[in-house]
């Protein structure tokens, strides 16, 4: 508004001068009508002129709303243009003008006001335009036919002064219309057709986008268009809009365009109550019919009692009695209802019968300890450094193949069980029903895990330190858990002896092959097996796939749920300073950890020797355990280690170790499996002691006492052959006296053969086991592997070994033929 009264001022008609102003400063847009004498071209550059020099003054209108002023100066302008002016009598008719003018500008006061407001609204919400059809209804001759000027399209500055001048704008304008009132109103001048084109133009030009823009914002927020079913405007929607899985319809092939599947309607609450009520409607039409009575049969038991009909009885229900038999036999039937649990009850009661808890529901047994933190397991045997190398160097593959027919199986004449080999599908034709496949069936079992699998677990004993406990039963003979852990060579032994195991109180060592040593120490449960006079386990060394194996088996007797395993370490006393005290509890206890002495004088020194020693022990824990409770650092089993004299266990180790390596290398008189469990239990417990495991020597065992062990093998064959588990089987008395007779050389002497034929016997009779040793006295010692006698360098370790070629390719021969019966 500012604008045009500076347009007022520069661009005043003479005609305009004449004019009465009015009072007040607002009043310009009265002088406006005058003032707007301009063509719409004239009306264009002078705009752009003067909102040039308007723009250094003060802050230009906004856009639209300058436009919509410049349409109603138009209107005036046009008016006056109409009117004829002449310059002598101007006064009179320009008066006349003037107000015609006025009463023009009267007649389009609602227009006016009208477009101000819309002028208004578009400029605050910052919207287009409406549609000006609405405008322009009412037959204005101005609002539709006002030329837009470019510069008025242009964006203004002054946004702030917006409001402002919109209400001075307003004041005016209405004040203008107030004062103009009383004049009458003027014809509206009819609008020009060229005029009405433009502005048409320019109107639908500002709808069409309005509209455009609509329809894409549509199409973003995923609204279906206005035109989007059109053919054209589908194609030429943007791709990335387009829906991928429908290919864009071509124009020369119009399809007909499925009709959209209908929308599923929700059904709200208020649908729900109409519907329900509109049922009750027509329910409510329908004749009701009477509803028909229960179809429930009389319980008798309510007015008799809850066993009605029943009688007592011993017989077990027949549950899986099919309804034609029930009919078929002739026996009424007394029960009408399914036999109670109470009569069920009483039956077991009075008759009993076998069930079995299943393991995991009830174990019998509390508890187990938990496992000393030291022991680091491993179920299998781990050869460590120069071992390895050392043991395959030296060691003949040993393979003995089972002659075993299908009809007996592996039974206890098994050559090879004898000979302690494991059967397997390289050496023996059966499969299944060979019965000595031991360290097969514990593979199977520790794989399958479980409590009863494993069937051992650590306790804690009062006075040995950890023992092992079985949580299952045995079957005699049958094998328990492998004796397993890090093998090693001799020199290795010595040196964690002196180095690793210095403090320690146990040792987990054990003579295992060719002098190599297991150590335990990272091993399995078995090493936590204490000694006993009286076992219920042994120790046994097997031969399987060619490879030595260690593993406890169970004894004659079995084992029982929650019993304590134990084996005799059979302890080589090479001193009598290595005596430790036994508190295994047996009737029969040697008393000391070791062979009974055969001298009495001997023997009770040695038990006063181990009795002292185990007082003064004693003794000394006590002081230890003092100390250790001041200083509040040891733990009890810690305290007790302390005691140990490392130098004193690394000499005994030494004496231990030098004596079994000259054992292993010359004599073949010795035993070969023997375990290491070194302990130290006060100063009398200083030296290693060497558990001696029986294993071929039990066939010296066999013959030596025939009538006791004669019995203990057939027990365990019948008390094995109850069930179908494959417990370990010993070759009955018959067959071993048979072997025995015969590696004696008490046998029948077997013709002589040819060399070749000597070879071809001895290719197929099974090899020895290497480091078996047999009985002193018996030929069978002469089983010591070729490999040690090799390395013997002595002349007396030469005859040896010839001696003991002999013997073994005899004692072969002999048991090959004992067992192809050729010998009966
Ligand atoms: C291989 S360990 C057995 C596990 C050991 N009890 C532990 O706690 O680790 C052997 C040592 O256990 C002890 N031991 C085993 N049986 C024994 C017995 N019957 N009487 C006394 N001590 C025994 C001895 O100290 C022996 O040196």
């Amino acid at each position: 508004m500012a604008r045009l009264s500076s347009l007022i001022s520069t661009s005043a008609t003479p005609a305009i001068t004449d004019l009465p102003t009015h009072d007040h400063p607002e009043d310009t847009m009265s002088l406006d009508v005058p003032e707007q004498l301009l063509t719409p071209e004239n009306s264009r550059s002078e705009t752009s002129s003067n909102n040039e020099n308007a723009l250094s003054e003060e802050k230009p209108a906004p856009r639209r709303r300058s436009t919509r002023v410049a349409r109603a100066s138009l209107q005036a302008a046009e008016t006056l243009e109409a009117t004829p002016v002449e310059d002598d009598d101007a006064a009179a008719s320009t008066s006349q003008a003037y107000v015609d003018s006025l009463v023009q500008a009267k007649r389009t006061r609602s227009s006016l006001r009208h477009s101000i407001a819309v002028m208004e609204s578009s400029l605050f919400n910052g919207t287009a335009l409406p549609d000006d059809d609405t405008i322009m209804t009412d037959g204005h001759p101005m609002a539709p036919d006002t030329p837009v000027s470019k510069s008025s399209q242009e964006p203004q500055a002054g946004d702030m002064a917006t409001s402002l001048q919109q209400r001075t704008l307003r004041k005016r304008v209405e004040k203008a219309l107030a004062e103009d009132a009383q004049t009458p109103k003027a014809k509206a001048t009819p609008k020009s057709d060229s005029r009405n084109s433009v502005r048409r133009s320019t109107r639908l030009s500002l709808v069409d986008r309005a509209s455009d823009l609509l329809d894409r914002a549509n199409s973003v927020l995923g609204k279906r268009s206005r035109d989007s079913n059109g053919k054209g405007k589908e194609v030429g929607r943007r791709a990335s809009l387009r829906p991928r899985n429908v290919a864009p319809v071509k124009d020369d092939a119009p399809a007909p365009a499925p009709e959209p599947a209908a929308k599923k309607r929700r059904v709200s609450e208020s649908d729900l109550s109409k519907l329900r009520e509109e049922e009750t409607k027509t329910h409510s039409e329908e004749p009701t019919a009477p509803a028909p009575p229960p179809r429930y049969k009389p319980k008798r038991w309510l007015s008799h009692g809850l066993y009605t009909g029943q009688e007592p009885s011993d017989s077990p229900p027949k549950q899986r009695r099919s309804k034609t038999s029930a009919k078929a036999s002739n026996v009424p039937a007394q029960r009408r209802l399914l036999p109670m649990p109470m009569f069920t009850g009483a039956r077991i009661v009075n008759i009993g019968r076998d069930y079995v808890v299943p393991f995991d529901i009830f174990s019998p047994l509390p508890q187990g300890q938990p496992k000393p933190d030291e022991w680091r397991k491993t179920n299998k045997n781990v050869f460590v450094g120069d071992a390895a190398s050392e043991w395959k160097a030296n060691k003949k593959l040993e393979l003995s193949t089972c002659m075993c027919e299908e009809e007996t199986g592996c039974d206890e004449n098994c050559q090879n069980r004898y000979m302690f080999y494991e059967c397997d599908s390289g050496n023996c034709r059966l499969g299944p029903e060979c019965g000595n496949r031991n360290f097969n069936e514990l593979k199977h079992r520790t794989k399958a895990g479980g409590k009863y699998n494993i069937g051992v677990e650590v306790i804690k004993t009062a006075d040995r330190g950890y023992g092992v406990r079985s949580n299952r039963t045995f079957e005699p003979n049958q094998i328990i858990v492998e004796y397993t852990g890090e093998i090693i060579t001799q020199f290795e032994c010595e040196r964690r002896m002196r180095s690793v195991y210095k403090n320690n109180e146990c040792y987990y060592l054990m003579y295992f092959d060719q002098n190599m040593i297991i150590d335990a120490t990272r091993g399995s449960i078995a090493r936590f097996v204490n000694h006993s006079c009286e076992p219920n386990c042994r120790m046994e060394k097997w031969t399987v796939a060619g490879k030595p194996r260690m593993a406890l088996f169970a004894g004659d007797r079995g084992i029982m749920t929650g019993e304590e395993l134990s084996y005799d370490y059979n302890f080589d006393p090479y001193s009598n300073k290595n005596v430790q005290q036994c508190r295994c509890g047996s009737d029969n206890c040697r008393g000391i950890l070791g062979p009974r002495p055969k001298d009495k004088d001997q023997r009770a020194k040695l038990e006063e020797k181990s009795q002292g020693a185990e007082k003064k022990t004693k003794k000394v824990i006590g002081k230890k355990r003092k100390m250790a409770d001041a200083q509040g650092t040891t733990s009890q089993k810690g305290k007790k280690r302390k005691l140990l004299t490392p130098k004193s266990i690394k000499a005994g180790v030494k004496k231990v170790v030098a004596k079994a390596t000259a054992r292993g290398k010359g004599a073949a008189t010795k035993k070969t499996t023997k375990a290491v469990a070194a302990t130290g239990r006060g100063k009398a417990a200083k030296n290693v002691k060497l558990p001696k495991v029986k294993a071929a020597s039990r066939v010296k065992a066999a013959v030596r006492n025939g009538p006791r062990s004669k019995a203990k093998p057939a027990k365990a064959t019948a008390a094995s052959s109850g069930n179908g588990s494959s417990p370990l089987k010993r070759p009955s008395p018959e067959t071993k006296k048979k072997i025995l007779a015969h590696a004696k050389g008490t046998g029948r002497s077997s013709p002589k053969k040819s060399p070749a034929k000597a070879k071809k016997t001895e290719a197929k009779s099974p090899r020895k086991p290497a480091g078996r040793k047999a009985p002193t006295k018996s030929p069978v010692k002469a089983r010591m592997p070729i490999s040690k006698a090799k390395k013997s360098s002595t002349v007396s370790g030469l005859k040896a070994k010839r001696s003991l070629k002999g013997s073994v390719k005899k004692a072969a021969k002999s048991v090959v033929r004992t067992v192809r019966g050729e010998n009966n």
